[in-house]
């Protein structure tokens, strides 16, 4: 099978705690998208994502801990399908207390998601734009009672702009297509605006309008699979509605602030159930609303931010119009989350939870053979996922060289030099961080977040200003420099290059116009107002819960759960927002994408960690889903696989590979001791199988001594000879693979493969 890079084990002990998962998409005529199911399973579930997911559940009954699976790799790699799978498997595996979580809803939720969350581009028909938190709380039986997803980092100015040759959210042409034929006059939708500056409502082929409606037809039945009545999904078609008429409303470009076409302004109003004078204020008239707040606050409460925000971020007409449009898009993603969510919630005691993490793919215009630069999107969706490389990187490395060190046990391996958290930096790092690597003899270390937040605020400031503060405290001057350094201007003006994947993989951004992305836009802030004071009880009734939410956590999705373990989550993401107030006071935008991704990491960081590395395996999977062109073959691509698969990329396997420290994780593995526990839970566990030690024990007058009691039991066991290590308070036992190289190493590569490892 040339599937698979490493295919784990269904016949290990589940005690067996090994490196992470590596997965090479499949391809070829076993893949699921081919309609076939891949041999050796009948629910087409490939058996190391199985044993995986097997692996973190008998984790969280033995252990009684929370445990986490998060997926890693570029877009379209596989990540999400890998998720989905993932829960599906848990929740048939472990079955439900009362049905609420059920395989099918999980299906639906994917279904829902898919629509709302993800976009064509490039690398997949359906790249997901947001980031999630799935989690699947159980009882002590091992039962699933309840599930909660959360997401964030949604790339809601998708909605108004998207990137050339992509599409937008899924869903809009999905409805256009397919919505009922009563509900399109009600809504003006029979005649379709002739052109949308959303790019809303265009299918290049019969076909496709064909399938979008297909489509259309799955979500809403994914929709009712999970509870979602009719009305409510009236009205989240109405608010999509009201998207598309602003779309096709537009913006004065010149003159005074208002909407272009006046009729589409109004059919958008009337969608939302509101006066078009509401509308409007809403979406151009921001100081009417600051100056009623500033004369009820009085003076005393105006603080320097109000200021900031009246003065100097003004905004065009165009702006106001995407922002009023992506505001809403927000609530209304926000508002199927949590109708999902009341699908999944229970009052029944949970013990523990296995939490599933999806995030937009490390995406390179270059992976799809374009030339053009990345944009600020892109940044962000990168950024996120090196975040959670960094996270893999401080557990698979230095937590563990910590945890041997403090115990003493010895392992011959050196931490790696280079880590996520150089490129992290110059995207994050703030005023008061330790400076990471910066330029010598920088005295303003701030990442690009900082800087743009910062910028935003400064009459006359520029794109240039920027890229030159980054420049000055990133960029590596001097010979050598242009390998080590963690960004490079490049020729081409307004650009740089951040050398991303540990300067494997860099991406080039062009940096026109990102002053103007890092300003608050106010029309986005005020979409929720209008949704609550519509005149239509059911769109009310749909966006009534988030009136509550504070404002700060806008952005996040799902912090709504009757369970412990889900308010537990949802207090771990309020923490995180609250910590850093000032910040969000300033409604500083660029920093709230760093909030999001702490938020995130916040809800997982106490858990153990489980992490699966998605690997794209020829260009041809990247251009097979997208509208991009395969990148041009590369020397050292191999010839067409078995069964006329497309050839592997070894060049780009190997970026990925070394890109992601997999190969470093392998030998830290081999090397050291893999599973550990404590030396009296180690005694407990197995002095059974030393009557005599018990006896010895049971007649002990004063305390146990661990370390010797453990020693004497590793001696009977004739366990000492063989790779097992006691440190002061844990035992530490090696990886299988170090061991018995022959008898249990299953690492089953493709010959081909075999090539990418030094
Ligand atoms: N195991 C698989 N076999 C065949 N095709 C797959 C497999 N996994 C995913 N695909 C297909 O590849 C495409 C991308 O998959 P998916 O959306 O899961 O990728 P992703 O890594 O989540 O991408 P992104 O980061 O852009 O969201 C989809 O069209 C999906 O159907």
């Amino acid at each position: 099978m040339n599937t698979l890079l490493h295919r784990y084990r269904a016949q290990l002990p589940h005690t067996y705690a090994g490196p992470d998962l590596i997965v090479l998409q499949p391809q070829g005529p076993t893949a699921p998208s081919s309609g076939k199911v891949p041999r050796g399973r009948r629910d087409g579930l490939p058996a190391h994502i199985g044993s995986l997911a097997q692996r973190a559940y008998w984790a969280l009954l033995s252990q009684r801990r929370d445990q986490s699976i998060v997926t890693l790799g570029r877009s379209g790699a596989g990540k999400t399908t890998c998720c989905e799978q993932i829960l599906e498997h848990l929740v048939g595996l472990a079955g439900s207390v009362d049905g609420r979580v059920s395989v099918e809803k999980i299906r639906a939720t994917f279904t829902v998601l898919r629509a709302f969350g993800s976009v064509s581009t490039g690398h997949s028909r359906g790249a997901t734009r947001f980031a999630m938190v799935m989690s699947l709380d159980f009882n002590a039986t091992g039962r699933v009672t309840a599930a909660q997803l959360q997401t964030m980092l949604l790339e809601k100015s998708r909605v108004a702009r998207q990137p050339e040759g992509e599409g937008n959210f899924e869903v809009f042409s999905q409805m256009l297509a397919g919505l009922d034929l009563d509900l399109r006059t009600e809504l003006y939708l029979n005649q379709m605006a002739d052109s949308s500056s959303f790019g809303m409502g265009t299918w290049s082929k019969p076909e496709d309008k064909q399938r979008a409606a297909a489509a259309f037809a799955q979500l809403q039945g994914a929709m009712e699979t999970l509870g979602i009545s009719e009305s409510e999904q009236r009205a989240i078609w109405r608010v999509l509605v009201a998207i598309y008429h602003l779309g096709a409303a537009g913006a004065c470009k010149v003159g005074r602030k208002q909407f272009m076409r006046f009729e589409w302004a109004n059919h958008a109003a009337e969608a939302l159930g509101c006066e078009y004078e509401e509308l409007n204020t809403a979406t151009f008239k921001h100081h009417l609303r600051q100056i009623i707040e500033q004369v009820t606050a009085g003076p005393s409460r105006r603080g320097p931010e109000d200021e900031e925000t009246s003065s100097g971020l003004k905004m065009t007409g165009v702006e106001c119009v995407e922002g009023m449009a992506s505001g809403l898009y927000q609530e209304v993603f926000a508002a199927v989350v949590s109708l999902i969510n009341r699908s999944f919630s229970s009052h029944h005691l949970s013990m523990a939870s296995i939490m599933v993490v999806d995030s937009p793919g490390f995406q390179n215009p270059r992976h799809q053979g374009k030339d053009r630069a990345a944009t600020f999107e892109e940044l962000c969706h990168n950024y996120a996922h090196e975040r959670l490389q960094l996270l893999f990187y401080q557990r698979t490395f230095v937590s563990t060289l910590e945890r041997y060190r403090e115990e003493g046990v010895p392992v011959p391996f050196d931490l790696p030099e280079t880590s996520p958290g150089t490129t992290v930096a110059v995207v994050d790092q703030s005023p008061s961080q330790v400076h990471l690597p910066a330029r010598e003899g920088a005295e303003d270390t701030r990442g690009l977040f900082w800087v743009l937040d910062e910028e935003v605020r400064v009459e006359g400031s520029s794109d240039a200003v920027v890229l030159g503060r980054l420049c000055a405290s990133f960029e590596k001057k001097g010979a050598g420099a242009e390998e080590t350094s963690a960004l490079r201007s490049c020729e081409q003006p307004l650009q740089c290059e951040i050398a991303h994947q540990l300067g494997h993989d860099p991406v080039r951004y062009d940096l026109t116009g990102w002053l103007h992305r890092a300003k608050p836009n106010l029309s986005a802030l005020d979409a929720p107002q209008v949704l609550l004071q519509s005149k239509r009880e059911e769109l009310r009734g749909l966006f009534q819960a988030r009136a509550k939410l504070s404002p700060v956590c806008r952005a996040i999705a799902g912090l709504e759960g009757t369970s412990q373990q889900a308010q537990q989550r949802s207090c771990a993401v309020r923490r995180t927002f609250a910590s850093s107030f000032a910040a969000v006071k300033r409604k500083a935008p660029c920093s709230q994408i760093k909030l999001q991704m702490d938020a995130l990491i916040s809800v997982i960081r106490r858990s153990q960690l489980h992490f699966i590395h998605c690997l794209v395996p020829s260009p041809a999977v990247e251009s097979r889903g997208g509208q991009g062109s395969p990148t041009p073959p590369q020397p050292g691509g191999d010839k067409p696989g078995a069964g006329g698969s497309p050839p592997l990329d070894i060049p780009a396997l190997r970026v990925q590979l070394a890109g992601s420290y997999i190969l470093e994780a392998l030998r830290l593995h081999r090397a050291g001791y893999a599973d550990h526990m404590g030396l009296t839970q180690f005694r407990r566990r197995f002095q059974a199988l030393d009557p005599l030690l018990t006896k010895k024990l049971m007649s002990a007058p004063e305390g146990v001594d661990e370390r010797k009691a453990v020693a004497e039991l590793l001696q009977t066991l004739d366990l000492e000879k063989r790779a097992v290590a006691v440190g002061h308070s844990q035992v530490s036992r090696a990886s299988p693979h170090a061991q018995h190289p022959s008898s249990l190493v299953t690492l089953t590569l493709h010959p081909t493969v075999t090539q990418v490892l030094p």
